[in-house]
């Protein structure tokens, strides 16, 4: 990337709260969870993913990460339980990464970050007619947040990374179908939960966050593929989506509790 791109490509999360007032909130994510100052909640219930493979549609590159994006139109994918009150509908799934295996993650563990970190989008279609309504509101959105952990290449992520060299180029997207995003969760649905915001731009305050303890395998080569996005359309100078993670926010006195 020339110089303009390179402060472009890097300069995000850090010039955020010029534009957005609310990256300077009370409930921002992503957070850095200091295990001994969780609280264990007895009322927090287990997690309940239903997912339906036809849900899935399509796999994009939207410039800042890559999603497999989800037919929300009706109740057929949702996740129910947990610290969840009524159903949240699942819009989309996507990954945060970085320029190295060290770091990736968004949210952190006792200061710890993992290699990546998949979330799994939904919002509160029982209360809310729409994502972007449902975006605005502090109940409206439940994000699942899966740690990626080097290790073992993951099987179930190939279906993923087979699939990149095809949209490569920011705003590029193919069929994607017959997915059901279960097959990326770990054994253990045991989670911490919070209440945060999106970590990306418009950093709404919208999100009740559900952090996976139990980390999922990736194998570098298959990291090396998300880092060969780019975040840049056919018409520009060509960057790669090197990194693409919002570093921990401040707590704010925030309880984190766990099931
Ligand atoms: N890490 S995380 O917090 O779980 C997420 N990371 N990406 C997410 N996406 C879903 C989404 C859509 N919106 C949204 C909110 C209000 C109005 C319109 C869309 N928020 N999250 C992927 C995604 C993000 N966006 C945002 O759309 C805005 C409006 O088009 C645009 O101004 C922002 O620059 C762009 O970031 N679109 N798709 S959730
Ligand atoms: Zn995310």
């Amino acid at each position: 990337c020339h110089q303009f791109r390179l402060l472009q490509c890097v300069a995000g999360p850090a010039h955020w709260k010029e534009v957005f007032p609310v990256a300077n909130g009370d409930r921002q994510s992503p957070i850095d969870i200091k295990t001994e100052e969780t609280k264990y909640d007895p009322s927090l219930r287990p997690l309940n993913p239903n997912y339906d493979p036809a849900s899935a549609k399509i796999i994009l590159n939207n410039g800042h990460s890559t999603s497999v994006e989800f037919d929300d139109t009706v109740n057929k994918s949702v996740l129910t339980g947990g610290p969840l009150s009524g159903t949240y509908r699942l819009r989309q799934i996507h990954f945060h990464w970085g320029s190295n295996d060290e770091a990736g993650s968004e949210h952190a563990v006792d200061g710890m970050k993992y290699a990546a970190e998949l979330h799994v989008v939904h919002w509160n279609s029982e209360k809310y007619s729409s994502f972007v309504e449902a975006a605005r509101q502090s109940d409206g959105l439940a994000v699942m947040a899966v740690f990626l952990k080097i290790g073992e290449c993951n099987p179930q992520l190939k279906k993923i990374t087979d699939r990149l060299d095809t949209i490569r180029i920011k705003g590029k997207r193919a069929l994607f179908t017959n997915f059901d995003p279960s097959c990326l969760l770990p054994k253990s649905l045991d989670y911490w939960t919070y209440f945060g915001s999106l970590t990306v731009p418009p950093l709404l305050e919208s999100v009740i966050w559900i952090v996976l303890r139990e980390p999922i395998s990736v194998c570098s080569e298959q990291l090396a593929k998300f880092r060969s996005l780019l975040s840049t359309a056919e018409d520009e100078v060509a960057c790669c989506l090197l990194r693409n993670y919002r570093p921990p926010q401040p707590l704010k006195g925030r309880e984190v509790r766990r099931n």
